[in-house]
């Protein structure tokens, strides 16, 4: 793991920064670990430290890993490590957001594909380029996804229910559903943030809520369990949630708990909304039971309580939501239903 550090100055971190100070380039990363009450900073001198951080969770969410992925090949770069092997290890630090092998490999391609003395810094170009698309991304999904809600939920302001966290920690911009969430407040069209506090690591409770309430919004966390509740109360108008990876027919993969949302919502009759930008969908992943799900530890599951010595635990880190529970797919290219005919291939180009 890399050396911590914690940031004097108040205002945003972001999620991840390149740095060249003179002892040589580093990554930093805002170690999600450690949030909401320590706002502090890791430092990745190589890809062990990075490869270390993604594993633990200081740094996640599948477009920031995309964004890490292809930063992790320039700092290898730069710093004179074997990239080909570092493309390897960082490709594989986690396997369900496809994002990550993504980043890693748009910059390995322009590693490759740049003459030797110029290798480094064409990675490091291209690590830029995934970190501004990210950004344009997230911008053109609050749009798509605001005209999106302005159509399917009618009656005066959004309650809006999300799971797991989907905002500027995750992202080169304001995020995916997250970002959809934040248009929404401020133009004065979100009446309530339900936010599902996403059992065991706590995304929710930890990560949205902090950037609910830097934000100023109205919102509310909820135990995972009580969302069956506040729907049969009437009190969710759509549920948004963002994805890490989605198949060509449009399954989903995302947090552990977003498939229960997904059937909840048919049940009541609430459009349910992934919001993800193209680099998340795989079409050639053909549908959801080829995912594979990253088993987690048991001990992220038995340490919350803590269970009695020797409880096993079942702890997938994610599930799939079939593409018929779901209502719309947002990218930044438009908006799909997964079950119409063309479906994601349309926005995918
Ligand atoms: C825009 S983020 C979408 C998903 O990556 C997010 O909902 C999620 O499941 C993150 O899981 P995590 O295990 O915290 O990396």
């Amino acid at each position: 793991m890399g050396d911590h550090f914690t940031r004097p100055e108040h205002g945003i971190i972001p999620a991840l920064r390149w740095e060249e100070p003179p002892e040589g380039p580093v990554l930093v990363l805002l170690d999600q670990t450690r949030l909401p009450h320590e706002e502090v900073e890791l430092v990745c001198t190589d890809v062990q430290a990075l490869v270390g951080a993604i594993r633990s969770l200081a740094v996640r969410g599948a477009p920031l890993l995309g964004l890490a992925g292809a930063y992790g090949i320039a700092l290898a770069a730069a710093r004179g490590y074997d990239v080909e092997e570092a493309a390897d290890l960082l490709a594989h630090a986690r396997p369900t957001a496809v994002n990550l092998e993504y980043g890693v490999r748009r910059a390995l391609r322009a590693y490759r594909q740049a003459a030797p003395e110029q290798a480094a810094s064409a990675a490091l170009t291209e690590a830029r380029a995934v970190h501004v698309e990210d950004a344009a991304a997230s911008r053109a999904m609050a749009e798509h996804g605001g005209h999106l809600l302005a159509e399917l939920v009618t009656g005066g302001g959004y309650r809006i229910l999300t799971h797991c966290n989907t905002g500027a920690l995750v992202s080169g911009g304001e995020g995916t559903a997250f970002a959809v969430v934040l248009a929404a407040h401020r133009s004065g069209e979100l009446r309530r943030l339900w936010v599902d506090e996403t059992r065991p690591l706590l995304q929710g409770a930890r990560l949205t809520a902090y950037e609910a309430a830097r934000a100023g919004m109205p919102y509310t966390l909820l135990a995972d369990n009580a969302a069956g509740s506040l729907f049969s109360a009437g009190e969710v108008d759509a549920v948004l949630v963002g994805a890490d990876r989605i198949a060509a027919d449009g399954a989903t993969a995302n947090k552990v708990g977003t498939y229960p949302l997904a059937v909840l919502a048919r049940h009541h009759h609430v459009p349910f909304i992934v919001v993800a930008p193209t680099t998340t969908v795989d079409l050639t992943t053909p549908d959801g039971a080829s995912i594979e799900v990253e088993q987690r530890s048991g001990s992220e599951v038995t340490d919350l309580a803590p269970s009695p010595l020797g409880t096993q635990a079942y702890n997938p880190a994610f599930d799939v939501t079939p593409p018929d529970l779901i209502t719309a797919i947002v990218t930044e290219n438009g908006v799909v239903s997964p079950v119409t005919a063309g479906g994601l291939a349309a926005v995918c180009g």
